[in-house]
């Protein structure tokens, strides 16, 4: 068990599946109340049912990361139904594939919104509730390997998780004297939905087979196997307890090995 977990309230965004589904497991599996936050609300509502059978509290709420409006709102519903806020897991985020020769003014402004967007707000509206709460707490985002180096055909969506890496570093600055801690994980290669869609992206660009990519890119894997959402959670769990007070401002790669830093 990780240490001061027990007990916790966090607010996990994109916790409909995948990554965040992960993370909301791990997290019941520890005892901290949930509130599950998605645009997928039917989804949430499966994940609702997976983690209050480990016997934590939980609630969902349906929102929409890149308005400003909807984060706060979901914060605001955290603290009302669970009572407080000690975490927020700002790891919703969507990848885009495309040549940089084709990105389009509509695309960048769609994923700068959600994977730049929703973590400035998420960022913000916890920062904002540690303080009106007048407590620590601990911030942590979705980064990736694509935030420490620029991948082929994912150059926008790079470069958003790059600048996750940036806020990381300027909000763990900023809010260090209020006792709030800011972090990110990077994964590597995880088998969720993103790269199912990733994959078929490739092929439909490239002309590779369906499936090709994906085992292209988990071949080069050193620890030979691709990421499961459990591999990420178990450093989200970590970033989230007491063991890792002494720690903020950092990206942590967790990929099986892939980038080296
Ligand atoms: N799958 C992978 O290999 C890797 C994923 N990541 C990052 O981890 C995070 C989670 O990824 P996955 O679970 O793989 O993705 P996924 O696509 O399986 O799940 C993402 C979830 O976020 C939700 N979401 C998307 N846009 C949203 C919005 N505007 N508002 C609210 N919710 C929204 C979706 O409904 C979905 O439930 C993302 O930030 C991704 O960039 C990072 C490195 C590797
Ligand atoms: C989805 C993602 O972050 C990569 C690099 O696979």
């Amino acid at each position: 068990m990780s240490k001061g977990l027990n007990g916790k309230v966090a607010l996990v965004t994109g916790a409909a599946q995948g990554i965040g589904r992960g993370i909301a497991l791990r997290l019941a599996e520890e005892g901290v109340n949930l509130a599950l936050v998605d645009l997928q609300k039917e989804k949430l509502a499966h994940v609702l049912e997976e983690v209050t059978a480990q016997g934590v509290r939980a609630t969902t709420f349906g929102a929409d990361i890149s308005q400003r409006e909807d984060v706060y709102a979901a914060v605001d519903h955290a603290v009302k139904e669970l009572g407080t806020l000690d975490v927020m897991i700002n790891n919703a985020g969507i990848a885009q594939v495309k040549p940089i020769a084709d990105i389009m003014p509509g695309d960048l402004e769609k994923i700068l919104n959600i994977n730049i967007g929703g973590v400035t707000w998420g960022i913000q509206a916890a920062a904002a509730k540690f303080k009106a709460l007048g407590k620590k707490g601990k911030i942590i985002s979705a980064s990736s390997i694509a935030g420490h180096d620029g991948f082929a055909m994912l150059g926008m969506y790079s470069a958003t998780k790059f600048a996750v890496r940036a806020l990381t570093q300027a909000a763990a600055k900023e809010y260090a004297s209020a006792g709030i801690t800011v972090n990110a994980y990077c994964p590597g290669i995880v088998g969720t939905d993103m790269w199912v869609e990733i994959d078929k992206r490739f092929s439909e660009i490239t002309g590779a087979p369906v499936g090709e990519t994906y085992k292209k890119y988990v071949e080069g894997i050193a620890l030979g196997r691709a990421q499961t959402p459990a591999d990420v959670a178990a450093l989200v769990a970590f970033l989230s307890s007491d063991d890792s007070d002494y720690i903020t401002g950092q990206a942590i790669l967790t990929d099986g090995g892939i980038v080296y830093r």
